[in-house]
């Protein structure tokens, strides 16, 4: 299904049939890799349809808004060495935006420990809705990964290679509030290899397409998105599309949004497949970079074409 915004068209997907996953290898499979890889190149982002998950996405941002509403001062205790991951605050305009992010949320121990600093008392609920999203979405960025590696055709040990670019997980979680004076976000690409979001149901985002135009990416409620990250453009070649973003905030409602961003460990080499280069339309775009070094370039210099400058040839 495809619909069309401006001059964009916004592929929106399904994985699942009758309750189950597309079958691995099954000729639907492939056509869905196409697909994905299609969209992931044209676009850098494309719309997952999870009808199953509609009641869990509006439990979670139950959840999600008592955090928020939960004093500042108690917010403000989420502090965390790795850059952007502590409790911020940004303001744009007069309209202000809110953010946390969770860290190695495949460790049993971080959700609880977050929600444990956040409810002293406990708040078995919050921690479970919130792992059970975070799995949903991990699962969701495995699937792509294989997809893309069958999309290209690539021999199957490339799967190991886009696993190992999804050891860390981190949860951002984040709130614009209410104000009248809109404003819209930074707008940024993602630095890891892919991202999954969903929202409450007020919209906001807006991707930039490849000729500079920026338009609006409605969400529906059973929708997540998925959005290609610099690490996975990189090891693509470039040929993968990494989607500068932003949030036009509406100000009418709070907007939350949930976001699941998986990344490879700072020790892992990124190395473009050699089947992704040829000398006439694809020669090499990318050197080998440790993606650690990357990420230290990008927070040294906040450039926002960080990647290109730091790993481009
Ligand atoms: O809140 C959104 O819709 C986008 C958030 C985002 O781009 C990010 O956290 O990197
Ligand atoms: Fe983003």
């Amino acid at each position: 299904m495809t619909s069309e915004s401006e001059n964009m068209m916004i592929s929106c997907f399904d994985f699942w049939k009758d309750g189950k996953t597309l079958e691995e290898g099954s000729e639907e499979w492939k056509e869905m890799s196409m697909k994905v890889r299609e969209a992931c190149e044209s676009n850098g982002f494309f719309l997952l349809r999870c009808d199953d998950e509609v009641n869990s996405i509006e439990e979670l941002f139950k959840s999600v808004k008592t955090l928020f509403h939960l004093p500042q001062q108690t917010k403000e205790q989420h502090k965390s060495p790795t850059p952007f991951s502590s409790f911020s605050v940004h303001k744009f305009m007069n309209t202000v935006y809110e953010c946390f992010a969770i860290d190695d949320v495949l460790l049993s121990t971080s959700v609880e420990n977050f929600t444990n600093l956040m409810w002293p008392q406990g708040n078995p609920n919050f921690c479970e809705v919130l792992k059970g999203m975070n799995l949903k979405m991990t699962g969701i960025s495995s699937l792509v990964l294989k997809m893309i590696v069958e999309g290209y055709g690539l021999p199957k040990h490339y799967i190991s290679d886009v696993e190992n670019m999804k050891s860390c997980t981190q949860i951002r979680l984040n709130m614009y509030n209410t104000d009248p004076n809109k404003g819209a976000s930074n707008g940024h690409t993602d630095k890891d290899t892919l991202t999954v979001l969903c929202q409450n149901e007020v919209q906001g985002l807006q991707m930039l397409s490849k000729s500079g135009k920026w338009f609006d990416v409605e969400i529906p409620q059973n929708c997540f998105v998925v959005i290609v990250g610099d690490a996975l453009k990189a090891w693509s070649n470039g040929r993968l599309h990494a989607a500068t973003h932003r949030v036009m905030m509406n100000g009418e409602k709070e907007r939350f949004t949930f976001g699941n961003f998986v990344a490879p460990k700072d020790e892992m080499k990124i190395e473009v497949p050699g089947e992704l280069v040829d000398d006439k339309i694809h020669p090499l775009r990318y050197r080998p970079f440790h993606y650690g070094e990357f990420i230290n370039h990008f927070v040294s210099t906040r450039n926002h074409n960080a990647v290109d400058v730091f790993a481009g040839i």
